[in-house]
């Protein structure tokens, strides 16, 4: 069964099952949105199952909560539960310093939101999202309809900022229309191939009226759950160290697969 699976798909099941060690009884958990943090919900839910514990989930999308409610996990909004213990969400790229460029999945304003409610960050992703300087994936930028024109001017002002004036800015479309975010916002995605420093780059973004968040996440992570496109499962920490996961959850893997791939 487990296969069935594509070396992609099954390094992100592997980084989010790396993760379920940091998940522990009682705790209020921030859940992420997108391909990898759907394995994580399903494998929070047979977590709570195999083991007997109860977490209060606050998602960070539609989409999430209506994954995590099917699986019978509690939900919660940030306004009952006040500070996380933990968030655990995917991303688009990360670099040596954990920084991330977040929001393929048009998530990044209430994923970054969660997080930063949240005592500890971690991050679920597989080999291709590593990078050695941000920037390939493009940055997703959520502004609002009104004054758009007028908000990528300032956009174009905070990128020229960092050296990055040229960049291509284009609205992203699904379908012939333009993609919504869950507050009904729309996403720009700048093409900026490196980002030189993402710090500031982060901190000129933060200054654009209009723009009501963009995807790069500074900071904010403390560990990376990881896993190759050969099956291997490591932690990354902050201060680059990696070290190899081994399992011990008392997951039964392939009747999980199974059901997982069910539905
Ligand atoms: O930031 C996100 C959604 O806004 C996702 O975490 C990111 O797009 C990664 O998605 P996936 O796990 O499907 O590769």
């Amino acid at each position: 069964m487990t296969n069935a699976l594509s070396p992609q798909d099954r390094a992100k099941y592997l980084a989010s099952r790396a993760a379920l060690a940091d998940v522990t009884d009682g705790m209020k958990l921030g859940l992420g949105t997108g391909s990898t943090a759907a394995w994580l919900v399903k494998l929070v839910a047979e977590k709570c199952r195999i083991h007997g514990i109860s977490v209060t989930c606050v998602p960070t999308s539609e989409a999430t909560g209506a994954l995590a409610q099917s699986l019978g996990l509690p939900l919660a909004t940030l306004e009952e539960t006040g500070t996380l213990d933990l968030t655990i969400d995917g991303t688009d790229e990360f670099d040596p310093a954990l920084n991330l460029i977040k929001g393929g999945g048009a998530a990044h304003l209430r994923e970054k939101i969660v997080a930063l409610s949240s005592r500890r960050m971690v991050v679920i992703t597989d080999a291709t999202k590593e990078s050695p300087q941000l920037g390939s994936f493009p940055l997703p930028l959520e502004v609002l309809d009104f004054g758009m024109s007028a908000t990528v001017g300032h956009i174009r002002r905070a990128l020229a900022s960092q050296g990055l004036g040229d960049a291509k800015i284009e609205q992203r479309m699904k379908n012939g229309a333009p993609v919504r975010t869950d507050e009904g916002n729309a996403v720009l995605d700048a093409h900026l191939g490196a980002i030189p420093d993402p710090a500031a780059l982060a901190s000129a973004l933060d200054g654009v009226t209009g723009l009501v968040e963009h995807g790069l996440f500074i900071g904010i992570a403390g560990k990376i759950c990881f896993a190759d496109l050969e099956g291997n499962a490591l932690t990354i920490d902050k201060d680059g160290t990696r070290q190899q996961v081994v399992f011990n959850d008392g997951i039964d893997e392939d009747a999980f697969l199974a059901r997982a791939q069910k539905g």
